[in-house]
């Protein structure tokens, strides 16, 4: 989606509400661009972060559908817009919405119950009740934007009750949802005090999509032990054997497709010589070390930066890293400012970066160089084309787009990825150096291992890794959930109610 510096207010091309409505409508949290506030106080459209935005642009370019979401400031309420022939249609939030639903319910709850409970979830009520109203408005929103019979696709973790709050308003949509954070375990889930509720939420799709089986299997139990409903019994594949939950007269089933990236766009760009150029300046920038370690992450604590740097300072301090042969580049987006656990992070990880440049830099010579600002896309791919060893090494994550971006930028088939086992990617990218983010000793053997490889190993390596991601890309994760949506897929076989499963 080209964004430019345009006023939020006056672009030429702003639309009322189509009075015929959208046949294709997706309802996130954010919409594609943020409503941002230049220094002389007007307003400009820019391009969202994040992995949702970098999954889902390419399709609805191709589609000409409608955007639900908030324009990513408070109190701003944009008239609706046409962007590349989408549809933007912003869902306004006060700034107090901000703080109980988006700072607090969303990211201070939801976010680290679903991923392990890394950090402690806060159940607060006056949270959750903004969460049921901001939702209630994005399910309104979006059965004013839908036309008769539309398909609906509703993302992620923000917006799980907008299902059912959708369905009750407009009985004839098809409805999908996809959660792209990692769905709980059922000891971890059963914490929410608004659990069944919850459930009950995500019932009203008629599919429900998951990054893993693991996620959707986790679903299927809790909507027969919460919602009281019959489930099938069978395993969930991937992209096929769907479970289902019955509701009534209604099917829901529930699947898992797990995302990915335009990655011939990638594979393309990096190839550039711009970029190649940009790459070769940027070792020499480095002072031309052996070897380029890379991190790329927004700076949220279920991504283990703070791992990848104890990993490092150990290895140096082991002498098995030579400081003079390393220079690691750390990219970590501003994310979530206002929540606590991301302030104490960023005091975390800021503190590791200077100790181990204080002990081992030189002058105009750091180990680590640490931006803690977006960069450009291109300057983005230069940096992947650059990195001999990439690092990811997260506590817990749904997918982790960077480990797919980093795969399809090495057409050279040079570099090494170290990719934690416990991020969905792990389940697709079965030849990078996987380690255990708990495991100090294992993260620093295979950062190692990553470092020495032999040349014809890592381009076997690479070559494995790419014909994965270049043949499972972003428009096979949307075709694969849209066709399911629509009709196909295998559904489970025969339907538990809970009693039986208790015993099964
Ligand atoms: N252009 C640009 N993209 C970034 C930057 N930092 C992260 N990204 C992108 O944001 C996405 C992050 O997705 P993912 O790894 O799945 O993690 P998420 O942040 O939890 O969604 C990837 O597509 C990254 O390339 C940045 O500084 N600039
Ligand atoms: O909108 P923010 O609060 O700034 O956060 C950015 C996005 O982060 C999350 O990304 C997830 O989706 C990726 C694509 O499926 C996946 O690869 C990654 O593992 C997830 O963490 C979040 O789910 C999005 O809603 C946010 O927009």
């Amino acid at each position: 989606m080209s964004v430019g510096d345009r006023n939020g207010k006056n672009a030429a091309d702003e639309v009322g509400p189509s009075t015929k409505g959208s046949d294709f409508v997706v309802v996130a949290n954010r919409l594609p661009v943020d409503l941002v506030t230049a220094p002389d106080g007007g307003t400009r459209w820019k391009r969202s972060p994040g992995g949702l935005v970098t999954a889902l642009e390419p399709i609805l370019r191709g589609n000409k559908g409608a955007w639900v979401g908030w324009p990513g400031v408070a109190d701003a309420d944009p008239d609706p817009l046409i962007e590349d022939g989408v549809e933007l249609h912003s869902v306004p939030l006060s700034a107090a919405e901000v703080e109980d639903y988006y700072e607090g319910f969303s990211n201070a709850t939801l976010w680290p119950l679903y991923h392990d409970v890394i950090v402690k979830p806060v159940y607060d009520r006056k949270w959750w009740s903004a969460y049921v109203e901001v939702n209630r408005r994005f399910a309104e929103s979006a059965a004013k934007v839908a036309a008769q019979g539309a398909t609906v696709w509703i993302q992620d973790y923000q917006l799980q009750l907008v299902p059912k709050m959708l369905r009750m308003l407009r009985p004839d949509l098809t409805i999908g949802f996809f959660l792209h954070i990692p769905f709980p375990p059922i000891e971890l889930f059963m914490q929410m005090p608004w659990r069944t509720e919850i459930i009950e939420g995500l019932l009203g799709a008629d599919l429900i999509g998951f990054h893993l089986p693991g996620g959707a299997q986790n679903f299927l139990y809790l909507a027969r032990r919460l919602a009281g409903q019959p489930t099938s019994r069978g395993s969930i594949g991937v992209r096929s054997k769907l479970g289902v939950v019955q509701v009534g007269f209604r099917s829901v089933r529930v699947g898992a497709f797990p995302i990915s990236i335009d990655s011939g766009n990638l594979d393309e760009r990096s190839k550039l010589k711009s970029i190649r150029d940009r790459a070769k300046q940027i070792r020499k920038d480095l002072g031309n070390p052996k070897h380029i370690m890379l991190g790329v992450d927004r700076l949220d604590y279920t991504k283990g930066i703070d791992v990848r740097l104890n990993a490092l300072l150990e290895l140096l301090e082991e002498k098995r890293v030579d400081p003079a042969s390393v220079a690691m580049l750390q990219l970590a987006t501003p994310s979530r400012e206002r929540v606590d656990s991301y302030v104490q992070l960023r005091s975390q990880v800021e503190r590791q970066v200077g100790r181990i440049n204080g002990e081992y830099g030189e002058m105009a010579h750091p180990v680590v160089n640490y931006l803690h600002r977006p960069v450009p896309r291109d300057e983005l791919i230069a940096y992947f084309v650059a990195a001999d060893v990439m690092l990811v090494t997260p506590f817990r994550d749904g997918m982790n787009l960077v480990a797919k971006e980093y795969v399809a930028c090495r057409s050279d088939l040079g570099g090494a990825l170290v990719l934690s086992e416990f991020t969905g990617a792990a389940a697709e990218l079965r030849q990078a150096y996987l380690c255990n983010p708990h495991d100090l000793e294992g993260v620093k053997d295979s950062i190692v291992a990553a470092l020495e490889q032999d040349r014809d190993e890592g381009r076997k390596r690479m070559r494995a890794l790419r014909r994965q991601v270049l043949t499972h890309d972003v428009e096979r994760w949307a075709k694969s959930f849209l066709a399911a949506l629509s009709g196909g897929g295998v559904a489970g076989s025969a339907l538990i109610a809970d009693d039986e499963a208790e015993t099964s």
